[in-house]
């Protein structure tokens, strides 16, 4: 599993912020997120902004990269893959 926080934009935005407010909310919190990763076993947590292209590219590459190594893994621990030799 990779965590991610889409629309990271909208922590900048006056306008959301004021309406979170007036309904006493916040933003989630780093440690929020950190408990989260912990709970759902994430391999990492990342942000994103898919309005300004901020950081989505790194997402897939952590993402592809976070399930070739999981194949690998599983891979390993079915041990050798027994194939026929051709003599
Ligand atoms: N501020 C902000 N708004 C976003 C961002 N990404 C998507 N939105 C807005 O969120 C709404 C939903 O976007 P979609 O791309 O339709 O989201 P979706 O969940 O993929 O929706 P479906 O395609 O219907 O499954 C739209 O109003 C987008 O403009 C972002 O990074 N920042």
């Amino acid at each position: 599993v990779l965590l991610v926080g889409c629309k990271t934009d909208l922590r900048q935005d006056q306008e959301v912020l004021q309406r979170l407010k007036d309904g006493r909310i916040e933003p989630v919190s780093r440690q929020q997120v950190g408990a989260m990763a912990r709970q759902v076993r994430a391999v990492s947590y990342m942000e994103c902004s898919a309005r300004y292209q901020d950081n989505v590219g790194n997402i897939f590459v952590t993402a592809c990269n976070a399930a070739i190594s999981a194949a690998r893994r599983r891979q390993r621990k079915a041990g050798p893959r027994r194939v026929c030799a051709i003599l």
